[in-house]
């Protein structure tokens, strides 16, 4: 586990689009016209059968984007998220199996967490990048002004709910690296093979300051 090199790939845009990807033939089309946006660094869930395909050809294909793997709930998805030659993995919570794999691994691993208790065991296990999830029902923008109290030290990548809207606001806290969120990959325009909206998207969002 590397804190450094998560830092550097977090930091490289302020919005990581949140992907699901229904089909194999989307995945090149769509990191292209991310990229062209100005967004390099995405996940990719693991929430359809054709992600891991999908991680491999991205991050054979485009060598600067930082195609991470997103909903790695075990040691045995993060293997293989790995294999598939993810740069990074994404996880909702934090489990101790998950622990042992990620500081065993050779990709950085940025955990989900939402109450005090789990920040805290995150940090006994090494992390200094979390993922607030779901941000928006944990408290969102409260809670991160709430956290930076006693964890000075931390970075937040808060995702759940937030939107274009908010997410100037969560990009302004000092304890906030960037954001997560699914609006930049409307389902309707993944389908339609519409990138020139991903690309309009893409274009925003990377124009958001840190
Ligand atoms: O599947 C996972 O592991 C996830 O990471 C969940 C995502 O973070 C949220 O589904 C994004 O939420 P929205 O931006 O509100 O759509």
């Amino acid at each position: 586990m590397s804190a450094g090199q998560l830092e550097q790939i977090l930091r490289a845009s302020p919005v990581m689009p949140v992907i699901a990807l229904d089909r194999l033939d989307q995945a090149l089309p769509l990191a292209e016209a991310l990229l062209q946006g100005g967004i390099s660094t995405l996940e990719v869930t693991l929430r359809t059968p054709v992600a891991l395909e999908a991680i491999r050809l991205i991050s054979r294909t485009f060598p600067k984007v930082h195609v991470g793997a997103g909903t790695v709930t075990t040691p045995e998805a993060l293997r293989r998220v790995e294999d598939a030659g993810a740069a990074f993995a994404v996880s909702p919570g934090l489990t101790d199996p998950l622990v042992t794999a990620a500081a065993q691994g050779a990709i950085p691993l940025l955990p989900g967490v939402m109450t005090p208790s789990e920040v805290m065991r995150a940090v006994d296990a090494g992390f200094r990048f979390l993922k607030l999830f779901p941000a928006e029902q944990a408290g969102g923008l409260a809670m991160l002004k709430a956290l930076a109290g006693p964890f000075r030290e931390l970075h937040f990548c808060p995702t759940g709910g937030i939107t274009p809207a908010s997410a100037p606001t969560y990009l302004s806290q000092p304890n906030v690296i960037c954001v997560g969120g699914s609006w930049l990959t409307p389902k309707a325009s993944l389908d339609a093979g519409d990138w020139k909206v991903i690309i309009d998207l893409a274009r925003q969002a990377s124009a958001l300051a840190h």
